[in-house]
């Protein structure tokens, strides 16, 4: 969509081997609580996590949100002991970020600190669906095929943007990209209006418009999608300390994804060579635990970098001609 957006002269060609609701994205809270990445300068996710933050908070303020599944939620994040950091880089992006009072924590007698905020949340397979009609609309072909090496790609494209997730471990041999494999149950409790944290964010949950998501593992360098029951008890058992009523949940669904981990999201041009031929290509994965969190600003910078591609594509053709 960005890509649509910042070059409207493009034209755009979708290529995925699964589509929603079988993706990671589909598995996922889609709660805007940023991680960090170790590698990217905090002013570059500052600025992700806003552009995302502004495009949703937009959504949720219009006639789309339910339909786009994207809505505000209010909670708490809280702490066994005070955290290092006090201030997380994006508390002045989230809404009323404050400390939580004493009375708010008697609610969790095991904890001693919190943080009260409002932040907004995406279920995530109806914001797929939805991104995905209004990818249709700007005329934007989807076809399932799976892509075994990007030079396949090179005589019917110009240039290849690379969103491929976890899947890119295979299609680039990326070895600084792994697996934080997670397992979370989607279920049915409709009175749970606020998120609740746990500091580490082992344990977490997130009401959404149709479910509420308990978390969860992160277990690195595991690739089996397979639930594990045992977990399941763990997951839910975690949740019901934090928020007893939970106990009456129904429906329970299980539900595993591998976050695509590197210690720096791989945004960035690339050409590609082979016997005198050229292969653009922009990356664009490695989002871990925050691809919701930073989707809308990583995309952006795609575009940009895409945009640069056609320049340098532009450049070299009219060269030729001279
Ligand atoms: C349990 C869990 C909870 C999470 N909660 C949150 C959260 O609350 N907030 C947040 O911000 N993030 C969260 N995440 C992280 C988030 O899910 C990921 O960062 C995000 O989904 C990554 O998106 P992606 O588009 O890069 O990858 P994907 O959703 O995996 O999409 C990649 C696509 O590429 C396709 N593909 C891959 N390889 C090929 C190939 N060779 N050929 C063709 N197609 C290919 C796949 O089929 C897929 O459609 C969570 C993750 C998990 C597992
Ligand atoms: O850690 C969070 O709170 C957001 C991401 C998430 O839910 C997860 O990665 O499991």
């Amino acid at each position: 969509l960005c890509i649509m957006e910042t070059c409207p002269s493009c034209s755009v060609t979708i290529l995925s081997d699964q589509f929603s609701p079988n993706t990671t994205s589909d598995v996922a809270a889609g709660m805007l609580i940023p991680h960090t990445y170790p590698d990217s300068p905090i002013n570059v996710q500052k600025q992700w996590f806003k552009d995302t933050f502004t495009y949703l908070f937009a959504i949720s303020n219009s006639a789309e949100a339910s339909e786009a599944g994207i809505q505000l939620v209010s909670g708490w994040q809280i702490f066994k002991n005070t955290p290092k950091e006090e201030l997380p880089f994006w508390s002045d992006v989230v809404l009323g970020f404050r400390p939580m009072s004493e009375a708010e924590l008697q609610k969790f007698p095991q904890h001693r600190f919190g943080q009260a905020f409002t932040t907004l949340k995406c279920d995530c397979p109806p914001y797929l669906l939805w991104l995905e009609k209004r990818l249709k609309a700007t005329g934007v072909q989807m076809y399932t095929r799976k892509v075994l090496d990007l030079w396949e790609l090179h005589s019917e494209y110009n240039i290849v943007v690379n969103c491929a997730g976890i899947g890119a471990h295979q299609l680039v041999g990326d070895e600084k990209l792994f697996p934080v494999r997670g397992q979370v149950l989607k279920v049915n409790a409709p009175w749970v209006k606020h998120f609740i944290r746990d500091g580490d964010g082992l344990t977490y949950i997130y009401p959404g418009i149709n479910r509420v998501t308990l978390g969860g593992t992160r277990e690195k360098e595991r690739w089996s999608l397979d639930p594990d029951p045992s977990t399941t008890k763990d997951i839910f058992d975690r949740c019901c300390l934090l928020e007893p009523s939970l106990q009456g949940a129904q429906d329970i669904k299980v539900k595993v994804g591998l976050r695509p981990s590197r210690e720096s999201v791989r945004l960035q041009r690339e050409i590609l060579s082979q016997g005198g031929v050229k292969l653009p290509v922009v990356h664009n994965y490695g989002h871990g635990a925050g691809g919701f969190a930073m989707h809308r600003g990583t995309a952006k910078e795609a575009a940009r970098l895409v945009r640069e591609c056609i320049a340098a594509l532009q450049d070299s053709s009219s060269r030729a001609k001279l």
